[in-house]
């Protein structure tokens, strides 16, 4: 049975209302990976080290905890059982990977509350803090994420992909993360208005309980990737009784404060920020490359001027580091403390 609406929608505002009003999301995941020294060049992107590198995927997300996140997304953004399978696994197999997405992340968060309870040597003493709520997001990428030519940056999956093929592709995995235990689902890097109605779709369907976020990959300051309007996007979102926050991810910094505003008008839901490093994914070479002419890898001393737009959650995507997410922490933390003396 799905949850009764208003239980829904208070869920995200009472988690805010828990940590001072705001919240930390993650850095960027695959990225990390990446960095690390994991080899990802793959279908399955990050969803690859589910299979042999639990270990690392775990400490990738410790490593957010530590820098103060306190909502972390799972490593199924590009795990779909249709990948799995292709691999040559088998489809429990697959379905068995997808709820292992979860639990280490379940797991990084019994390390983190377990290790604050006996050692209190970060910057972060508060003891508050340390017992701060921590939420595990299981990450949902979208259509274009599991074709893995970089289709998610450009939203157009031509006029044979309705709104019930993307249901279809979608169902079984979403119904999976949703029993698998997370606290929410994180429908990330959305390229158009169309996966957004179908997640919608398949949300109320399936009588889905756990409360869900909306994100979307833009392309500017109004419009999502594939050109649809942000505002009519977060639309859709706003209807959806199982949404409980609505935003924009893995976008240039630079488009973020005009999307917010944007956002707001379409509605009153907390509105979440993620965006990457202002980079540009090449699909081609697999590569990320600077943006002509601006320089913004460092938006840490934008959230400020985001959050006084109205934003309430903070988190980096691509090619952010734990460090992005710690300046963040200081940024929104810092200044509250601030207001409290
Ligand atoms: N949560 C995912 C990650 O950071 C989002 C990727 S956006 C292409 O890996
Ligand atoms: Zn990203």
């Amino acid at each position: 049975m799905g949850l009764e609406g208003k239980e829904t929608s208070s869920f995200m505002r009472d988690f805010l209302e828990k940590s001072d009003g705001y919240g930390v999301i993650d850095g960027g995941f695959a990225t990390e990976l990446e960095r690390h020294g994991a080899d990802i060049n793959d279908q399955l992107w990050s969803a690859k080290c589910l299979i042999s590198s639990s270990h690392l995927v775990r400490r990738v997300h410790l490593d957010y905890l530590d820098a103060g996140a306190n909502i972390i997304l799972t490593a199924s953004y590009q795990a779909t059982i249709q990948g799995f399978e292709a691999k040559g696994f088998s489809r429990e197999k697959g379905e068995a990977m997808l709820r292992r997405s979860v639990e280490i992340a379940r797991e990084a968060r019994d390390i983190y509350y377990d290790r604050c309870t006996k050692d209190s040597s970060d910057f972060m003493r508060n003891e508050k803090y340390m017992k701060r709520p921590i939420l595990i997001a299981a990450s949902v990428g979208s259509y274009g994420a599991y074709l893995a030519d970089g289709s998610e940056y450009v939203g157009d999956y031509g006029d044979a992909v309705t709104v019930q093929t993307l249901k279809d592709f979608h169902r079984e995995r979403v119904k999976i993360l949703a029993e698998a235990g997370a606290d929410l689902i994180a429908f990330e890097t959305i390229p158009n208005k169309l996966e957004a109605q179908a997640y919608a779709e398949l949300l109320e369907e399936e009588g889905i309980d756990t409360p869900a976020w909306f994100s979307f990959s833009c392309k500017d300051e109004r419009n999502v990737v594939s050109g649809d309007s942000i505002f009519e996007c977060a639309s859709v979102a706003d209807s959806c009784g199982q949404v409980v926050a609505v935003g924009v991810n893995c976008t240039a910094p630079r488009f973020i404060h005009g999307l917010i505003s944007s956002i707001k008008k379409a509605t009153s839901k907390p509105v979440l920020v993620y965006p990457n490093s202002g980079e540009t994914y090449i699909a081609e070479s697999n590569q990320w490359v600077k943006s002509s002419g601006v320089a913004e890898d460092d938006f840490v001393p934008y959230i400020g001027k985001w959050r006084d737009a109205g934003a309430s959650l903070f988190g980096g995507c691509c090619r952010t580091t734990p460090c992005t997410i710690r300046g963040i922490t200081e940024a929104i933390y810092g200044k509250l403390r601030d207001k409290c003396t």
